[in-house]
């Protein structure tokens, strides 16, 4: 099938490349020329594991092409997907223009039928006005051309972005066009062997469905972190806890990780969003406006306690930091928690010398000239002659340090965890005062 990815980020050139690698023929069109010059000249410009050689194998069979021509994108696919951003506008709502912009440049330079498809996460009432712009700019060339616009919000993680859409838990598919339908049945019928896999609904519920379940992940996270406060105030340890409510499988295993709060491109901006729609609709949705407090609390956490233990200035004190990614297996530090640890920290005199394992280009970019925070080379660097250690994100290479010289590193032998990464036993053996999420502090022997 002849496709065109308009936006080509995390969701528009993961799911162009996999598109093409069940035989499609994608076109990917971005309106950043240095990032498509960049995908044609090889590099992938995030991180994602999987991705880059999937590019590869379709840009040589001659499946993906990238581009910045508008009118040679919309020629291209009958399907027109949509994957640029939706910001947070200032007050919450998401801010549609690079949508609406997209859908007027297909409108623009459609000549044939073609099928929208917002992957995009957008406000329940976005495709009709995606179908409104579109026909406003089929009205001013004055021709009529005929189109259909669907919702197939995406799901995938980032991280596990290829593992994701090649296995999709479910698409979600919202159209009220049966030659769309169609299509799209044909077009996912290879990653929905299983076909109930495949859910059809109309438009309206389609977009809240993906507001839902953002919506659900983050309120799992803050109870839990809430809880976790509670847990270290009656000297119980959330771990424990969540390992004994996560095997009744009504509740289940997944997002139960009490930690200094989620974070990344999605949770906080579509939590905001889903709160601004409610408003609108003079809906009270008290839950949800509790679970982005509760975040925001939270991403205070490891400050809280290092400033209970060291106390409110931290003058002079210089801290180690592993992980900045918002998530492992990402560079992605949109909204990561670590910056407002960094920020924080910083305000209060400290120093930082801070460490990821591949968000360090990112870091740079972003805090490069942040008096203060200085850059290592390697976890044991960030940690060496520091008065503490902090955890910030749980990369696999930080689970099982050798603690005995982890202690010898550190100028004080004290670790934050905020991702519960360790086993208190094992610190407690090395030696090393232990501060996790919702469990008892362990004391340096
Ligand atoms: N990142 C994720 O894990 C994820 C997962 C599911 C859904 N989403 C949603 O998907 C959407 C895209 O997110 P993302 O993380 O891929 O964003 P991103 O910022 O990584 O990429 C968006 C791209 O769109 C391009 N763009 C903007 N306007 C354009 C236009 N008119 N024509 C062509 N290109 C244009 C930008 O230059 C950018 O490269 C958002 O609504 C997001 O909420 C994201
Ligand atoms: O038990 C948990 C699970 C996650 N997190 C945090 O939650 C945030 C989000 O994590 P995750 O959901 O794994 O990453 P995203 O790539 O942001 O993916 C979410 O957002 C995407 C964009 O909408 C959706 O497509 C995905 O389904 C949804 O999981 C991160 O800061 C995590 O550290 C926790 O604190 N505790």
């Amino acid at each position: 099938m002849k496709i065109t990815i308009i936006g080509s980020g995390y969701v528009g050139l993961v799911s162009g490349a996999c598109l093409a690698e069940m035989g499609n023929d994608v076109m990917c069109l971005d309106v950043d020329a240095r990032k498509i010059a960049s995908l044609n000249d090889g590099k992938v410009p995030i991180h994602e594991p999987g991705l880059e050689p999937v590019i590869r194998r379709n840009v040589e069979a001659g499946r993906l092409h990238f581009t910045t021509d508008t009118p040679a994108a919309v020629r291209h696919g009958t399907l027109q997907f949509i994957g640029v951003g939706t910001p947070p506008d200032e007050d919450g709502s998401a801010d549609l223009q690079y949508v609406l912009e997209a859908a007027r440049g297909i409108g623009r330079h459609m000549t044939d039928y073609k099928v929208i498809v917002n992957k995009s996460t957008v406000p329940v009432g976005t495709a009709d006005r995606v179908e409104a712009v579109v026909r406003e700019e089929l009205a001013s060339r004055g021709i009529e051309v005929e189109f259909a616009v669907a919702s197939n919000p995406e799901f995938l993680k980032e991280g596990n972005a290829v593992e994701d859409f090649m296995k999709p838990d479910r698409v979600i598919v919202g159209a009220n066009d049966e030659r769309a339908l169609l299509l799209l049945r044909a077009l996912y019928a290879p990653f929905c062997r299983n076909r109930e896999r495949l859910v059809l609904m109309d438009r309206r519920s389609a977009e809240l469905t993906k507001y839902a379940a953002n919506a659900m992940l983050a309120t799992r996270i803050s109870f839990m972190n809430e809880l976790a406060a509670l847990a270290e105030r009656v000297g119980a340890d959330i771990e424990a806890v969540r390992h004994g409510m996560g095997s009744d499988p009504r509740i289940g295993t997944h997002f139960l990780y009490a930690g200094i709060g989620y974070g990344g491109s999605c949770f906080p901006k579509d939590v905001k969003a889903l709160l601004r729609t409610a408003h609108e609709q003079s809906v009270p949705l008290e839950v949800l406006a509790a679970v982005e407090n509760a975040n925001e609390r939270q991403k205070r956490v490891l400050v809280d306690k290092i400033v209970a233990r060291f106390g409110e200035s931290l003058d002079g004190l210089q801290f180690g930091l592993w992980g900045l990614a918002f998530k492992p297996n990402t560079d992605d530090m949109r909204e990561a928690p670590s910056l407002v640890l960094i920020a924080e920290l910083l305000r209060r005199g400290a120093r930082l010398k801070a460490y990821d394992p591949v968000a360090m280009a990112e870091a740079r970019r972003r805090l490069g000239a942040t008096s203060g925070l200085s850059f290592a080379t390697t976890a044991d660097e960030a940690a060496k002659g520091c008065d503490a250690l902090l955890v910030a994100t749980e990369w696999l290479q930080f689970r099982s340090p050798d603690f005995a010289q982890l202690r010898g590193l550190l100028r004080q032998p004290v670790v934050f965890d905020g991702r519960n990464l360790y086993d208190p036993v094992l610190m407690a053996d090395a030696g090393l005062e232990y501060h996790a999420v919702g469990r008892p502090v362990v004391e340096a022997a």
